[in-house]
C-alpha cells in the first residue's frame, strides 16, 4: 500500500508535501520521492528510505514551485531498488510525472501492448510505470499542443478501458495543473482537501485524510470511483466521472490494518470501524464462550489497540498494554523478507512480564497474516508466565492473495490457508483462536456510512471485484512475488539501477540517490 499526495498551492508546496508524506509514512516504508514544477521544469528528489533520510534540506532548494506530488512506496511489483521509487516521469506529452497506489492485474498485456502498437518504452518492471506510459499515450492522442480539462477526461477514461486493477494516482503536467484518478471500483482509497488564503484557494488531494489534518486543510470529500480530477497551476478545479460502470468496493483492509484510525475513508471513520470490529468480536466471544475465564485483553501493538479496548470494554474484561512498542521499528508486515520480518516482531515488541504471569491472556491484534507476529507474541507470553494464552483477530482468516496494492502474492505464504481455524490455533500455538466473522467486519465498516454497501473482500474470500483475476493469474503472482523469489531479485538489485534514477534527475540528484 504506497501513500499518494499532490497539492496545487499560492506558494512553494515542497514543506507541505514533505509533511504530508511524514503523515502517510505508515502506508510505505521503502522508497520517498517528490516531484515539483515550476516555470516548465520539473524538480525531483526520490531514493529509498524513510521520509526523513530521503530529503535533505539542499533537496528541498531545488524542490520549488506551487504544485507538486509525492509518494511513499511499499512494493507491489517488480523489485523494491531506487529505479521504482515513485513519481514516475515521461518527457512526452507535455512532461507528466505520476505517483500511484494500487497494483495493476493486466499488467503484462498492457506492457506489451504499449510496445507494439503505442510504440512506447517502459523502463522498469514497475506497474505504475507502465500505467503512467498508459495514460500519457491516450493524451498525446487528444492530439492539442494545449490541453484542457477535456482532453485531461478523455485520457482517463481511456485508462480505465485498458487497465484492469486497483490504482488511485496523482500526476503533474508541465504547465498545466495536477491529475488525479481513482479506478472504477475505488478499491484505494484517494481524498480532497481545500484551504482558503488570502491568494485564494488552495487544494490537496491525498491517500488518507490524516494527511491534511497536519497542514489546515479540510476534507471536502472522496473522489469518486472512476472519477477524473484536474486543478489547474493558478488552482481551478474540475472534476468529471470517467468510468463507464462505476461501483465502490473500496478495500476493507484499509479500515483492518494499512489506514491510521484518524483518518476517514469514503465517509467511514476508520477509528469507529475499528472499536465496532472490537464490540462484534466481544459479541462473538460471549455468544461462543460465554463462561470464558479470561483475566486480561492485550492488545497487540500498534495496529489492533483501537479494536482491542472496545472488545476488553465489551467483554468486561481488563484492558492492559502488556507488549511495549519499540517506537523507532517500523510496520512490519510491509518489510521486505520474511527474515526481516520475523527479527523486526522480536526487536518491535517487549512483554512487561507482570502482565503475562499467571493469567489468562487474550492477545488481540487486527489481523492474522503469515502468522510472523503472532506466533513469536504468543511464545513472549508464555515465556513472560501466561498461565493461558487465547487468542482473537479483528478480521476473518486471510486466506486468499491481494492483487491490489498489498504485497501478499503467495498463497502459500498465508498461514490460514488450506488450513481450519483450529489447525491455525495449533500451528501459532495458541490455546484457543477466534476470529471475526466476515459478516460483521463488514457490518463494522458499513455503520460508517450507509452508501457504502460493498467491500472489496478478496483475501478472505477469493473473490476479486474486478472480475479478471483468475488461478492462472494466481500461480503467476505467486512465482513471481513469492519472498523466495522476491529476495533472488533483490540479490541483482545493483549500481547499475541506481543509474537508471539518474536518467531523469540533475547531478546533484543523481549523488543522493
Ligand atoms: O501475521 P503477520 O504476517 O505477522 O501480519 C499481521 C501483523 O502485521 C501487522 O503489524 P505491523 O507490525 O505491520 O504494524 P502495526 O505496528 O501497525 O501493527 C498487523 O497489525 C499484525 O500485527
Ligand atoms: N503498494 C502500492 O501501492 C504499490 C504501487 C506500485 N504497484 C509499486 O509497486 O510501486
Ligand atoms: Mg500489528
Amino acid at each position: 500500500m504506497c501513500g499518494i499526495v499532490g497539492i496545487v498551492g499560492k506558494s512553494d508546496v515542497n514543506l507541505q508535501l514533505y509533511d504530508a508524506l511524514t503523515m502517510l509514512q505508515h502506508r510505505g516504508q521503502d522508497a520517498a520521492g517528490i516531484v515539483t514544477c515550476h516555470q516548465g521544469k520539473f524538480a525531483q528528489q526520490k531514493a529509498n528510505g524513510l521520509v526523513r533520510d530521503v530529503f535533505r534540506t539542499r533537496h528541498m532548494q531545488r524542490l520549488i514551485g506551487n504544485v507538486g506530488i509525492g509518494h511513499v512506496r511499499y512494493p507491489t511489483a517488480g523489485s523494491s531498488g531506487p529505479a521504482l521509487a515513485q513519481p514516475f516521469y515521461v518527457n512526452s506529452p507535455y512532461g507528466i510525472a505520476m505517483a500511484h497506489n494500487g497494483n495493476l492485474t493486466n499488467t503484462d498485456a498492457i506492457r506489451e501492448h504499449l510496445y507494439r502498437t503505442d510504440l512506447r518504452h517502459v523502463n522498469t518492471d514497475s506497474d505504475s510505470e507502465v500505467l503512467l506510459n498508459v495514460f500519457a499515450h491516450e493524451l498525446q492522442r487528444q492530439g492539442k499542443l494545449e490541453p484542457e480539462a477535456e482532453d485531461i477526461f478523455n485520457a482517463i477514461k481511456s485508462v480505465h478501458r485498458r487497465v484492469r486493477g486497483g490504482y488511485a494516482c496523482v500526476g503533474l503536467i508541465v504547465n498545466y495543473g495536477l491529475f488525479a484518478f481513482r479506478d472504477p471500483h475505488g478499491i484505494r482509497p484517494l481524498v480532497i482537501g481545500k484551504r482558503s488564503t488570502e491568494k485564494g484557494d488552495e487544494y490537496i488531494i491525498a491517500s488518507e485524510s490524516v494527511a491534511f489534518d497536519v497542514l489546515g486543510f479540510k476534507l471536502i470529500r472522496d473522489v469518486a470511483p472512476g472519477e477524473g480530477v484536474f486543478i489547474t497551476t493558478e488552482g481551478e478545479l474540475q472534476t468529471m466521472q470517467c468510468a463507464d460502470d462505476p461501483s465502490l468496493s473500496p478495500c476493507i483492509f484499509e479500515h483492518v490494518y494499512f489506514a491510521r484510525p484518524d483518518s476517514i475513508i469514503d465517509g467511514i471513520s476508520v477509528y469507529k470501524a475499528r472499536l465496532r470490529q472490537g464490540e462484534k468480536l466481544a459479541e462473538k466471544i460471549l455468544r461462543e464462550r460465554p463462561d470464558h475465564d479470561i483475566d486480561v485483553v492485550i492488545p497487540i501493538p500498534d495496529s489492533s489497540r483501537v479494536a482491542g479496548q472496545a472488545l476488553a470494554q465489551t467483554l468486561g474484561v481488563k484492558f492492559r498494554e502488556g507488549l511495549v512498542k519499540n517506537r523507532y521499528i517500523g510496520r512490519t508486515f510491509i518489510m521486505p523478507g520474511q527474515q526481516q520480518r520475523k527479527k523486526s516482531v522480536r526487536q518491535k515488541l517487549n512483554p512487561i512480564g507482570l502482565e503475562f504471569s499467571g493469567k489468562n491472556v487474550l492477545l488481540v491484534d487486527d489481523s492474522i497474516v503469515r502468522g510472523t507476529t503472532c506466533e513469536q507474541i504468543i511464545e513472549m507470553a508464555r515465556d513472560a508466565g501466561a498461565a493461558k494464552v487465547y487468542f482473537a483477530s479483528a478480521a476473518p482468516a486471510v486466506k486468499y492473495p491481494n492483487v491490489y496494492g498489498i504485497d501478499m502474492p503467495s498463497a502459500k505464504e498465508l498461514i490460514a490457508h488450506g488450513r481450519t481455524d483450529e489447525e491455525v490455533c495449533k500451528e501459532i500455538g495458541a490455546d484457543w483462536l477466534v476470529y471475526q466473522d466476515l459478516d460483521d467486519l463488514i457490518a463494522a465498516s458499513a455503520e460508517g456510512n450507509v452508501d457504502v454497501t460493498q467491500f472489496d473482500c478478496a483475501v478472505f474470500t477469493g473473490e476479486y471485484v474486478t472480475g479478471d483475476v483468475d488461478q492462472a493469474y494466481l500461480d503467476e503472482l505467486d512465482a513471481a512475488r513469492n519472498d523466495k523469489s522476491k529476495a533472488s531479485k533483490e540479490k541483482t538489485i545493483d549500481q547499475g539501477e541506481n543509474a537508471v534514477i539518474g536518467l531523469h534527475n540533475d547531478g546533484d540528484n543523481a549523488e543522493a540517490g
